[in-house]
């Protein structure tokens, strides 16, 4: 009988990660704790300042931890150079923001398909992925068009599809909808989680909005440097 035991998609242990402040440090992560299962989506709901956009930059590996450790799946990434983790970030984490940062003099196609050239996919397949991906998205009539010609709802879907278009372990996202308005934000937030199931991801999500966090599989928070898990 296999006795693999099941892996986190995104385990954060014990996390410390401070700035400079004045004589000594603002401690912002004081030994935060994290798992993430595959296919789970975990809302991060924060007040600001409590170290939200810290917790996503050494989640997506922006920035290196004081203390602790990030596993994406079972790799430790903390002893790990600028090329492993750049390739890290490219090929197992995906990233949405709250502004979709698309490439404007490309189409919606070109920007989903960038992405998985840069991992070395073969054109005509990245071409099929990408069109699958926008298609699912309700976008397949709006594929040539550039980020200019479309809605910021449209503009957001196409950042999911380039998001996960190397079907990375991880999602992470930083308030995907918070630009939009709010019948737009439901319906770009169906899709991220259809997506998001679909392609039995994981996803860390940081929004205030309660609403779709309740939606959303787990809460937690940012508390004293710590992560609490909300009801
Ligand atoms: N590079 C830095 N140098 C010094 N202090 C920093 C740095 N980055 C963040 N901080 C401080 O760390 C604390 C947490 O910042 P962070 O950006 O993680 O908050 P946040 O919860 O994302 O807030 P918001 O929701 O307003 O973006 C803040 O007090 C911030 O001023």
């Amino acid at each position: 009988m296999s006795s693999a035991k099941p892996q986190p998609a995104l385990f954060l242990s014990k996390v410390e990660r401070r700035y400079p402040q004045g004589e000594g440090f603002l401690e912002v992560l004081r030994g935060a704790d994290l798992v993430i299962w595959p296919g789970e989506i975990v809302a991060l709901i924060a007040p600001s300042g409590t170290g939200k956009s810290t917790l996503l930059h050494v989640a997506g590996l922006l920035e290196k931890p004081d203390g602790g450790e990030v596993y994406v799946g079972a790799q430790p990434t903390s002893g790990m150079g600028d090329h492993e983790r750049t390739r890290i970030r490219r090929e197992e984490l995906g990233f949405v923001y709250q502004f979709h940062h698309l490439l404007p003099e490309f189409s919606a196609l070109e920007n989903v398909v960038m992405p998985q050239l840069i991992r070395g996919l073969p054109k005509a397949e990245a071409q099929d992925r990408a069109k699958q991906l926008l298609t699912f998205l309700g976008l397949g009539k709006r594929l040539t068009n550039r980020p200019g010609e479309l809605s910021g709802g449209e503009q957001q879907r196409v950042a999911i599809a380039r998001a996960v278009a190397n079907a990375p372990r991880v999602l992470l996202a930083d308030e995907p909808t918070g630009n939009l308005d709010p019948n737009t934000a439901d319906r770009v937030f169906q899709t991220l989680v259809a997506i998001v199931r679909a392609s039995k991801l994981a996803a860390l999500i940081a929004t205030h909005n309660l609403d779709l966090a309740a939606r959303m599989d787990r809460r937690v928070t940012i508390r004293d440097g710590l992560i609490v898990q909300l009801p």
